[in-house]
């Protein structure tokens, strides 16, 4: 660790972005404020910590983590009838024998790529926290992510690599794969997506800080549009430590890139 004295990430004075907007000169939090992460429905709640220690810090978890739209299931009839709408828009017959069941597929396959809202990170985590006086670094890497694309609703998929720095309190691995789960199933951004993960490990152990690079592949850039296959977009959050200790952020980097 550097020698560098350690902060747990429990108030939201300590989350800043990795760069200030060149613009704005704005806190992290004044970013989440903006509308970044914030997805529709559900106040935004003040909490207080849990951990020994911190009992006097409250939290503002701005990104909404519990989304919950009215039962996604009830959608089905109506989204399988805009599909109908959709393939009678493209010129087909809805009623040929092999669409008869498309817009009702179409709809199920929908709900499934966007299952993420109807998945909160309480849920998810389902107490797998433990007390562990581990405090070096841990990192799950190349964790596939599929998601969709908000501009366009095509895919895009790639890998997600978390490291975070633990301060007492460790979190079950398979649970950061089931974060990059509730996010990514979504309508996103890549940008967007990176962060939020980055704020439910924060908010699930508070830890001396958290460090997310996802690396996609946007089918919107290589079926239509630009048309550039290749093309890769890799984005991060570093948080806490990562963000103000070079070094720490090297050593994330380093295991990140390894075989
Ligand atoms: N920053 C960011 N941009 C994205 C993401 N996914 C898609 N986009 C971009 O969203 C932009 C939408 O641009 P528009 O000009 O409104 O739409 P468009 O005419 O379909 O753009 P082209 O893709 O350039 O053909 C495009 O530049 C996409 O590449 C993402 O995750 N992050
Ligand atoms: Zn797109």
């Amino acid at each position: 660790m550097n020698g560098l004295s350690k902060q747990c990430i429990t108030d939201e004075k300590s989350i800043k972005l990795k760069k200030p907007h060149p613009l704005r000169s704005i806190s992290w939090n004044k970013n989440i404020e903006e509308g970044d992460l914030d997805v529709p429905g559900t106040p935004r709640t003040p909490r207080t910590s849990t951990t020994p220690g911190h009992e006097n810090c409250t939290f503002h978890h701005d990104l909404e983590l519990d989304h919950r739209p009215p039962t996604r299931e009830a959608l089905l009839p109506e989204m399988s009838r805009s599909y109908r709408l959709l393939l009678s828009s493209l010129g087909e017959d809805p009623d040929r024998q092999g669409l008869l069941k498309t817009p009702e597929r179409a709809a199920k396959a929908m709900l499934f790529f966007t299952k993420g809202y109807d998945q909160s990170l309480d849920d998810v985590i389902n107490d797998a926290v433990f007390d562990e006086d581990h405090d070096e670094m841990v990192v799950v890497k190349d964790i596939e992510m599929f998601s969709m694309c908000e501009h366009h609703l095509v895919p895009f998929y790639g890998k997600v690599s978390i490291g975070y720095l633990p301060c007492k309190k460790i979190l079950g691995l398979s649970k950061l794969a089931r974060i990059v789960e509730i996010f990514s199933r979504r309508l996103q951004v890549q940008e967007r997506l990176t962060k939020q993960i980055a704020i439910a490990v924060t908010k699930a152990v508070e830890p001396a800080g958290v460090a997310v690079v996802i690396e996609g592949v946007h089918m919107c850039m290589v079926m239509r549009g630009v048309q550039k296959i290749n093309s890769k977009t890799v984005t991060s959050t570093m948080l806490g430590v990562f963000r103000d200790d070079p070094k720490t952020r090297e050593e994330f980097l380093n295991l990140v890139h390894s075989k």
